[in-house]
């Protein structure tokens, strides 16, 4: 049985006031939460410490947007391990495509950050996706499949999320089709040595289409952005039907 992880992901929003206004709106919505499903949010790291004091034990977990490879050094303006799991981070988005597009990610250090993360209990959501010009060109299956096998390169499939976030869906209004979500999502799910690693579907979700995107038999949750900052919208995707 696959868990279904339902997470934010806050980008480069929100001060530690906003976090923690945000998170008393957000329980206060959240009372009834079904609890086949992990809800996740993955915030700046200066909202990290705030949170995981005011969590007070309810079902939200602690997620951070990046983390080094290495367990510590010379390397400015980066983050540990260390570092995140001593502030209770659960979970780490690795690879975003944010990452890759600005900030010179690749493949390899992807991988590297992957295996940091795990090496320290932490969970590793992946991101993977494609271009407009490489959907419109063909190549959606092709450049998933590359993606996904040099990221998890000795990686273990048994702590892990992936998500399939097509890069012109994010931000832009523009959802996938969710049937076409769910065929790369299988496609994905058939390179994996381990079945059971959940895979969700990120880019422009909203209270509006959750359900649709839900109801796909191959998609095992959502990485959210926009709608993941305020809190009863986000609460309404978190309890979806
Ligand atoms: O990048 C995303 C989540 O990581 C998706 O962002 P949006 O939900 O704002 O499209």
């Amino acid at each position: 049985m696959r868990k279904i992880v339902i997470a934010g992901n806050w980008k480069m929003h929100k001060t530690q006031g906003d976090a923690l206004a945000f998170l008393q709106e957000f329980l206060n919505y959240l009372t009834e939460t079904p609890d086949d499903r992990e809800a996740v949010l993955c915030v700046p790291f200066t909202a990290l410490g705030t949170l995981s004091k005011n969590l007070h034990g309810s079902l939200i977990k602690l997620g951070a947007q990046n983390i080094h490879w290495a367990d510590e050094g010379a390397f400015t303006g980066e983050i540990s391990g260390d570092m995140l799991s001593e502030l209770g981070v659960r979970y780490v988005i690795v690879g975003h495509s944010e990452r890759r597009q600005y900030f010179g990610e690749t493949d390899e250090t992807v991988n590297q950050r992957l295996l940091a993360a795990q090496r320290h209990g932490l969970t590793p959501i992946l991101c993977v996706g494609e271009t407009k010009e490489q959907r419109d060109a063909g190549e959606t299956d092709s450049i998933i499949a590359a993606q996904i096998s040099k990221d998890l390169v000795d990686v273990d499939q048994s702590n892990l999320v992936i998500a399939y976030e097509p890069i012109w869906a994010i931000g832009t209004g523009d959802t996938c089709e969710a049937t076409d979500a769910n065929k790369v999502i299988g496609a994905i799910r058939a390179q994996l040595t381990n079945q059971d690693v959940p895979i969700q579907y990120g880019g422009s979700v909203k209270p509006g289409n959750i359900d649709e995107i839900m109801a796909q038999s191959e998609i095992d949750g959502v990485l959210v952005g926009g709608a993941s900052l305020q809190a009863e919208g986000f609460a309404r995707i978190v309890n979806f039907q």
